[in-house]
C-alpha cells in the first residue's frame, strides 16, 4: 500500500517517529489514516458478525475449571482440555486461584501506563525486538506495510534479575504489580503444562519436593527456567473499526499464551472458516495454544489463528503471557508421540530461528509454523 503521510518511508528514523496509534487519537483524528486501512476481505466484515451472532451460543469457547482439575475429577477435566486443544486450540481457565486484586491490579497499571504522557512511553521505544522492554506500535513496525491499531509494551519475564532494571519506574507501582502477576502466572502456566503432557498421554516421571508436594520432572526441567514475555496491548477506540483491525490473523509462537482481557470485546479466533468473537468472562483467562504446542505434540494440538478487531465507544486492554522452554533449547516432536502411524510431522526449531524470521518478514498468519513442516 502506498503510504503518503509523514512517516511513509522505511527508514528507520522515521520508525522511531512514528509515535503510535495511541499519540494518533490523542491529536485527534476523524478518519482512519491511509496506512491502517486493510483491504476489504481482511476487515472485520458484517456478515461475519451476524454470524457469529447468531450462532453464539455453540460457539463459546470451552471452559476449564481449575479448580476440578486438581481434584478427585481430573481426568474428566483432562478430557475436556485435550478436545479443547484439538478442536479449539483455545480454552477459557476460571477458579485459577489468581486473585481478583492481581488480576485487578495488572489491567489498571496497564492502563495508567499508557494513559501517561507520550514522553513517558516513548522512552521505551526501541527497534530491537530483543529488548528487555520495549514499547511500540502495530505488529512489527520496521517491515508492517499495513499498521494496525494497537500500541504495545513488550516485558521479559524470565532473567528478572537482568530485566528488571530496564523495566518503567513510573507508574510507581508498575514493576511492583507486574512482578506480583508474572509470578502467578507463570505458577498457573506449569499447573497448566502438567495438565497438558498428562492429556497428551506422556509418560510422566514424578518426584516429591521437600514440601512433599508431587513435582512432574519433565515439566519442571523444561519449564521452570522458561522464557515468559508478557505483551500490555492497548487497542484505543477507533473513529472508523470496520477499516482497520487491532492485531491481523496470527498465532502465538511459544507453548501456550495465557492472556487477561478487560471487560470489552475484540478478541477473535478462528474456528471451522468462522471468525468466533470471544465473549470475556470476568476475572478469567483465555489459554490457546502455541506454535511450540503444535510441534511438541506433533500436530495433535492446534495453534489456532486469532485476531483482534477494534470499536468505536472503548479503548481495550489485553495481556498476553507467552510462556515457552528456555530460548536456547530446541522444540521438538514429543518421541513418545511419533511412531510409525504418525511420523514426525515438524522439524526441530529454536527461538534465534524465529526471531529472525520475526526481523525479516511480516506477520502473515501461520507462516512460521508452515516453515518448520517436514
Ligand atoms: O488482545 C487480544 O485479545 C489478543 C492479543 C494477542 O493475540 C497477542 O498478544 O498475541
Ligand atoms: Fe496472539
Amino acid at each position: 500500500m502506498e503510504m503518503k503521510d509523514e512517516d511513509s518511508s522505511s527508514s528507520s528514523k522515521s520508525i522511531i517517529r512514528n509515535k503510535g496509534v495511541k499519540h494518533l487519537c490523542e491529536t485527534g483524528i476523524a478518519n482512519v489514516p491511509n496506512r491502517y486501512i486493510f483491504p476489504a476481505p481482511q476487515r472485520n466484515n458484517e456478515e461475519d458478525q451476524v454470524v457469529s451472532n447468531l450462532s453464539g451460543l455453540n460457539l463459546k469457547l470451552p471452559i476449564i475449571d481449575f479448580a476440578e482439575l486438581q481434584g478427585p475429577n481430573r481426568l474428566q477435566v483432562l478430557d475436556s482440555l485435550a478436545k479443547a486443544c484439538e478442536n479449539y486450540g483455545f480454552f477459557q481457565v476460571i477458579n485459577h486461584g489468581i486473585s481478583n486484586d492481581t488480576i485487578g491490579n495488572m489491567i489498571d497499571v496497564s492502563r495508567r501506563f499508557f494513559q501517561q504522557p507520550m514522553e513517558e512511553r516513548s522512552k521505551f521505544m526501541t527497534t530491537d525486538v530483543r529488548a528487555p522492554v520495549r514499547y511500540g506500535t502495530s505488529f512489527n513496525q520496521s517491515t508492517d506495510s499495513i499498521f494496525c491499531w494497537r500500541d504495545f509494551l513488550k516485558l521479559v519475564c524470565h532473567s528478572m534479575e537482568d530485566s528488571l532494571p530496564h523495566w518503567p519506574t513510573s507508574p510507581s507501582d508498575f514493576r511492583d504489580s507486574i512482578c506480583e502477576y508474572a509470578k502467578e502466572n507463570k505458577f498457573l502456566f506449569l499447573k497448566i503444562m502438567e495438565a497438558i503432557t498428562e492429556s497428551l498421554g506422556i509418560v510422566l516421571k514424578t518426584t516429591r519436593n521437600d514440601n512433599d508436594d508431587i513435582i512432574n520432572d519433565f515439566v519442571t526441567k523444561e519449564f521452570e527456567n522458561g522464557s515468559h514475555v508478557m505483551v500490555i496491548n492497548c487497542y484505543p477506540s477507533c473513529p472508523q473499526p470496520k477499516l482497520t483491525l487491532g492485531m491481523p490473523p496470527h498465532s502465538d509462537y511459544g507453548f501456550l499464551t495465557v492472556l487477561l482481557q478487560d471487560e470489552v470485546e475484540g478478541l477473535q479466533i478462528q474456528h471451522e472458516g468462522q471468525w468466533i468473537t470471544v465473549e470475556p468472562i470476568p476475572n478469567s483467562f483465555v489459554v490457546n495454544v502455541g506454535d511450540h504446542l503444535e510441534i511438541f505434540s506433533n500436530g495433535r494440538y492446534k495453534s489456532v489463528l486469532h485476531r483482534a478487531i477494534v470499536n468505536s465507544k472503548k479503548s481495550r486492554t489485553s495481556v498476553a503471557s507467552l510462556h515457552s522452554m528456555p530460548f536456547i533449547n530446541m522444540v521438538r516432536p514429543s518421541p513418545e508421540l511419533i511412531n510409525e502411524k504418525n511420523p514426525r510431522r515438524y522439524l526441530d526449531t529454536d527461538f534465534a530461528t524465529f526471531l529472525d524470521f520475526l526481523s525479516s518478514s511480516e506477520l502473515k498468519e501461520k507462516n512460521f509454523l508452515d516453515s518448520r513442516k517436514c
